[in-house]
């Protein structure tokens, strides 16, 4: 897997972001098994709680085509540290992607911070925790 690549669509994704409140552009870039890149960007609402993260618009983007088996998630914004992803996109990332996924956090200055998606919710609620 070519994470430069990765990041690179990522900021690709970043640019499309649409934050009129925030002024905060975030991007994102979902790898999937057979080698396809989703973007995502942040997309934001007058009422403010509708906001969408780049990382759930490239996430539902992919699931909404019908592609499922994801490799690695890129992160970019423009952070002192890697962005860290908010605990709503956690929690859809912990659903829909292999505990042992790689998420790639970096900024815009090249910092970068490679974790997997259990490591980012440790203990989190999930599917299995509804069956017996
Ligand atoms: O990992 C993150 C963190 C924040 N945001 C967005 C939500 C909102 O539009 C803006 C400020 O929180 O950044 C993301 O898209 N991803
Ligand atoms: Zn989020």
């Amino acid at each position: 897997m070519n994470i430069e690549l990765l990041i690179k669509e990522a900021e690709a994704a970043r640019e499309k972001a649409y934050t009129p409140y925030s002024k905060f552009k975030v991007g994102a870039a979902l790898l999937t098994n057979d080698g396809k890149i989703y973007r995502g960007c942040n997309i934001e609402n007058a009422a403010y709680s509708m906001t969408n993260c780049a990382e759930r618009t490239a996430i539902f983007k992919a699931i909404s085509e019908g592609d499922k088996e994801f490799a690695a998630i890129a992160v970019v914004a423009d952070t002192k540290r890697p962005v860290p992803p908010c605990g709503a996109c956690r929690q859809v990332l912990l659903e829909l992607c292999p505990k042992d996924m790689k998420v790639i956090l970096t900024n815009l200055n090249g910092d970068i911070e490679q974790l997997t998606v259990h490591e980012l919710l440790p203990g989190g609620f999930s599917a299995e925790d509804l069956h017996e």
